[in-house]
């Protein structure tokens, strides 16, 4: 399938580059999603965080259309992904959590293969590629198997990959999973560049709280709902508590928010 980078409609300057209205989704008996509302605007990082199974790649899976949403509204730069998905799509890039490269391909073909799917022109699918890859300080790399890069480079590959069509609503699903401190930390930095620098809106899933100190907004998903969307001050001044952590905790309540502590303190 091939998403038409063409397919832009005009968009209203206010419109964020993610809106989330009355979400809910199921799986069978089990709700992993009940009436979820959230926004993520332009040049903002939004951090989306929650324990293992609080509903994150649910909420993934339903921008991106592998489900589909039967309840409430999504839209991505104004355009609703039920209604209008080729629109909707080509304004999203996606960083699953699950590796997704090729190994035994260069970085620059990995990035052809998925320009070629978007219908992007091979002189200017090169062009770009070598422009994404200079935003993530990867140009170097172009020529070298995707097997030689450490797993931090191999996921500003993906970023670089996520940004060939110039999105402007970045999803990022657990990126630093299996990363060390420093990958973590440049992983981030880079991340909050591209925002600065493009305006692209980002929308970061994590189960680490370290991760949210950065996040011009956070909105917390806890067993499915949205406990709390504000700035992170007004996460720590609606908890009561100077660290963002002890903050969460507050919003999850104590005895829910083991599985998350216990990711911080591992990468602390
Ligand atoms: N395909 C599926 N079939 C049945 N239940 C599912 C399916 N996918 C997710 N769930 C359930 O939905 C809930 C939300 O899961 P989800 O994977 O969205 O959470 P998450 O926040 O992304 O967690 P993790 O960080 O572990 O991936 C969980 O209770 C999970 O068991």
């Amino acid at each position: 399938m091939t998403i038409a980078p063409q397919s832009r409609a005009p968009v209203a300057p206010s419109e964020p580059a993610l809106s989330v209205t009355g979400v809910t989704h199921t799986f069978g008996a089990r709700k992993a999603l009940d009436d979820v509302t959230l926004e993520a605007p332009r040049g903002a990082f939004t951090a989306l965080v929650g324990q293992n199974g609080a509903g994150k790649t649910t909420l993934f899976s339903l921008i991106t259309r592998l489900y589909d949403n039967r309840s409430g509204t999504i839209r991505v730069l104004g355009h609703d992904v039920r209604r209008d998905p080729a629109a909707a799509l080509s304004q999203l890039g996606v960083v699953f959590q699950s590796r997704t490269l090729d190994l035994e391909l260069t970085v620059l073909q990995n990035l052809l293969y998925h320009a070629a799917l978007h219908g992007i022109g091979r002189r200017e699918a090169k062009e770009r590629a070598y422009v994404a890859l200079r935003r993530v300080s990867l140009e170097g790399r172009a020529k070298d198997r995707v097997r030689a890069l450490s797993g931090g480079q191999m996921r500003r590959v993906e970023i670089a990959r996520a940004l060939l069509h110039q999105p402007s609503l970045l999803l990022l699903d657990e990126p630093t999973t299996g990363l060390d401190i420093g990958s973590r930390r440049t992983l981030i930095e880079e991340v909050r560049r591209l925002i600065d620098e493009d305006g692209i809106g980002v929308l970061w899933a994590t189960h680490l709280v370290d991760e949210i100190e950065v996040a011009d907004r956070v909105v917390v998903l806890h067993k499915g709902r949205v406990m709390a969307d504000g700035t992170v001050d007004e996460l720590r001044a609606r908890a009561g508590a100077e660290d963002v952590g002890a903050a969460f905790l507050a919003v999850v309540g104590a005895d829910d928010a083991e599985g998350v502590v216990l990711a911080r303190r591992a990468s602390a």
